[in-house]
Formats: C-alpha cells, structure tokens, sequence
C-alpha cells in the first residue's frame, strides 16, 4: 500500500495510480483467440470453454424456465423480500431518469423539431460469476433495460463447478424479468451474445461488468454490438478530512478490495491524523475479512495519501476518475460542485459505496480504471436511441430554401439543392 505525503511521491508512482488498468492490454491477446473460437465453432466453443474455464461440463447452454422457477422457489422467503426491496428502488430511480418519450419546439413558422426515444430492440447482461456470484448485478443491468422498454433482455453468467448458475441470481433474474438465462461466463459469453450461437441469441447491445478478461472482450467485440464501457475490477477513491470515522474509511476500502486482486482503494485527506488512523485500522480489519486472500493482492495497488490542503484532494480525484468516490468533509456540497470526474459519488459518513452496491436504487455497473472521465455509469440512456424529427410544411420550407440550396452547391451537391427546388417549381 502506497503511504505518505502526495508531494513527497515520485512523479512515476502516482502516475502509475492514475493510469491503472494496463492489466487490459496484457490479456488482449488470449482473449481475441476465445473470441475467434467462438466465431468459427459456436456452441462447441462455448461448451469447451466452460470446462476449461468453470470446471463444469454443460450440455443444455440456456437456463431453462423450469430451473430459475425452482431457484425462485426454493430461495428463503426473507432472501426474496430483499430482492424485491432492491428490485423497487433501482426501477424506481431508473424511471425518474426516463427522458420524455417524445417532444416538438417550434424553431420559426412552419418548422417544428422534436425528437422521439425508442428502446434498443434487445439487450445482453453479463452478470458476473468467477470469484463471487452477483445476483445485484442481475438487478442492475436488467430492470433499467426493461425499464426502458428492451423487448428482449438476455443474460449470462459463468456456472459452478455442477453446471448449475448460483440460484439467487436466477432468482434475481426472475425479479429483474430476464427473457434467457444462459449458463455461460468470460469472454465466451460476450462473443456469444455479440456473433450469436444456435443456443445464445445475438444482441445489439452488451452490458455488465466482469474481470479484466471480460472487459477486454467487451472492448474487442464493439464492431458487432455496442457495449456500454469498460466496467472492470472495482474501485473507491475516498476524500475525507478530520470528520471521518477512520474505522468507517478503513471498511469502505477493505469492501470494495474483497472483489478482485486488481481492486483499488484509495483514501486522499488533508488529515494526517486521519490517514495514520485509517492505515492502522486497514491492516487491522484486513486480518480478519473472510476473502483474505483477494483483499491481500489488492491492498497491494490500495494507497493512504496525505494532501496539503482539500482542494489538493479535489484535483487529484478529478486526476484519477475513480469508479466510486466518497465524500467525508466537514462541508460535502462543496466538494461535490467542484468534482468533475466520478462513476457514482457517495456523500457523507453514512452513504458508504455498499449501499449503491445492492440497494439504494442508484446503478452500481460504473466505469473504472479511469474511464469515469468519459463514460456515465450505466442508465437509462444506455437504453435508448433518440431519433430527431422534423415537421415542416411548404411555408417553413420557403424560409429556409435559400440557405440549404447555397450550401448544397458549394459542397457540389446539385441533386440535394434540386430537391428543394423541385417543391417550388409549379
Ligand atoms: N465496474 C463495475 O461496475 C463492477 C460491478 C461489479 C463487479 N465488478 C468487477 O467484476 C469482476 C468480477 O470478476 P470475477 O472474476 O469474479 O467474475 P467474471 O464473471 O467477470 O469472470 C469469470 C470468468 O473469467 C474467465 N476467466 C478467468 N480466468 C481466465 C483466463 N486466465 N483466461 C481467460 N478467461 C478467464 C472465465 O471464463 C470465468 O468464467 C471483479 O473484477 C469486480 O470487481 C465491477
Ligand atoms: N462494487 C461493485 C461495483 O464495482 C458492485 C457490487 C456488486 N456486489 C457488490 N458490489
Ligand atoms: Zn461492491
């Protein structure tokens, strides 16, 4: 774990912070040989990977519905409620994002523009499953699709070892409403949902987060289905001052470190008080989380900074783009009307990355390893085409006749300013 005074780091270490994510390039290479595979050999690939991949010799690829009626059936009741609770917020907070169907302003006499949203015809979630199952995730990447109105809303996600996809995430998927369910992971899954297999159905539009391999696939694949963006290994950066209960920072870090060994946590304060306290309680709560292991790797890329000032915190936030940011100050709206590049931004010592994580409503499938600085996290728009409209009559038209035709001639286009003058030619 990276510890100390920013000014006091070389250049090279808090560059090598900021950019993250080489890991990327380093996997392109096996993944666009997966993807071939699947392009030439379909289901057959499919099968061989997940035996090679997730140990589980699979016959039937998709889920059928008497299974994921079953996993809905035999989970707790109180599991389910959960679920459903979720379930409400993330709809509810992905409707209020719903821009208007349609819309008209009327730009001069006899021209009206508007323009009309339509849902993208069908959509893949990639809901990963390699070393944790998340059936939030289910939730996260499909309700706000079927929100949108996606008539048909796949998903996959990797099996255990017994073929079989964990029964909470099936269970989610019947509460998301989940059209197929396809016991497939990795970069095979996001080949077969962008080429399509006699069992998978190809899809326009993939999203959903998953390891560097998936993400590397999803990168790979832009040229036959969209793809949300890159939402790969898990990150929070922390700004915090005196205010913040170092045991809280510590937690918040240790739980966005236990998805993956290519996680990042990073705490930037003013405080060195806080920072000495937070670093303290890292190590000591790191000794006793239950995925030890992955939180060991990953606190390897973690950092505890100590920043002259907050505004010193700001700008290196702003520098790193974090997936996730914490705000803990003694004047959070501050802060936030000065942050300009974040995934999702959690404010104060009660909104921990957690909450967003499963159940508040906000969408957790977010942008890491910098990408925040150009990408959105996943919502409704990831949903949407906007089609613009115009409505003009034979007046609207006179008024405007003479710039198109000016410019359809200078560009040599004499059919474009013709079709314009052939509506005032009798
Ligand atoms: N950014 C976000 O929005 C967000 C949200 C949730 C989770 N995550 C991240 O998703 C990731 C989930 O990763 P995971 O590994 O648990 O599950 P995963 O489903 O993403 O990956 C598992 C699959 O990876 C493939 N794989 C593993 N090793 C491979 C290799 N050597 N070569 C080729 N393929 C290989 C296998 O096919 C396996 O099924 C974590 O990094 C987590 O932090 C990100
Ligand atoms: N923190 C993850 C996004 O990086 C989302 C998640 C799902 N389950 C738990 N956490
Ligand atoms: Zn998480």
């Amino acid at each position: 774990m990276l510890y100390g005074r920013l000014s006091e780091f070389k250049e090279k270490e808090i560059k090598a912070l900021i950019e993250r994510g080489g890991e990327l390039a380093n996997v392109s290479g096996t993944v666009s040989s997966i993807l071939a595979d699947v392009l030439s050999k379909g289901d057959v690939a499919l099968r061989e990977y997940t035996q090679r991949f997730d140990g589980a010799m699979i016959d039937a690829i998709e889920v059928s519905r008497d299974e994921i009626e079953n996993a809905y059936n035999s989970t707790d009741q109180e599991l389910i409620k959960h679920l459903e609770i979720a379930a409400n917020n993330i709809r509810k907070f992905h409707e209020a994002q719903m821009p208007e169907k349609m819309w008209f302003m009327q730009l001069s006499p006899g021209i009206e523009l508007g323009q009309k949203a339509t849902a993208l015809a069908s959509v893949g979630a990639y809901v990963p499953g390699g070393r944790a199952s998340y059936p939030s995730t289910a939730l996260m990447t499909i309700i706000p699709a079927k929100v949108a109105g996606v008539r048909k809303v796949v998903m996959c996600t990797p099996p255990g070892p017994d073929g079989k996809v964990n029964p909470l995430t099936l269970a989610a998927a019947k509460v998301a409403g989940a059209d197929h369910v396809y016991r497939v992971g990795g970069v095979q899954a996001i080949a077969a949902m962008a080429y399509g297999t006699d069992s998978v159905m190809k899809v326009d539009k993939i999203v959903g987060p998953g390891n560097v391999y998936v993400t590397s696939a999803k990168m790979q694949i832009r040229d036959r289905a969209e793809i949300d963006f890159p939402a790969g290994p898990s990150e929070v950066l922390i700004i915090a001052d005196e205010s913040a209960y170092p045991a809280m920072v510590a937690a918040d870090m240790i739980a966005q470190a236990e998805h993956d060994p290519q996680a990042v946590s990073v705490l930037v304060t003013n405080s060195e008080t806080l920072a000495s306290k937070v670093k303290e309680e890292v190590l000591k709560q790191a000794q006793s989380t239950i995925r030890g292991e992955i939180v060991g790797s990953s606190l390897k890329n973690a950092a505890i900074l100590i920043a002259e000032s907050i505004e010193q915190c700001i700008d290196f936030s702003n520098s790193f783009a974090p997936e996730h940011l914490e705000i803990i100050t003694n004047d959070d709206e501050t802060v936030l009307q000065k942050i300009e590049h974040a995934g999702s931004i959690f404010m104060g010592n009660y909104a921990p990355v957690p909450v967003g994580d499963y159940a508040s409503g906000t969408n957790h499938v977010l942008p890491t390893a910098g990408y925040a600085r150009m990408y959105s996290g996943l919502n409704i728009m990831h949903f949407l085409k906007i089609s613009s409209i115009q409505r003009i009559n034979k007046e609207g038209l006179a008024t405007i006749m003479d710039t198109v035709i000016s410019l359809a001639e200078k560009e040599g286009l004499q059919a474009h300013a013709d079709a314009i003058r052939i509506r005032f030619s009798s």
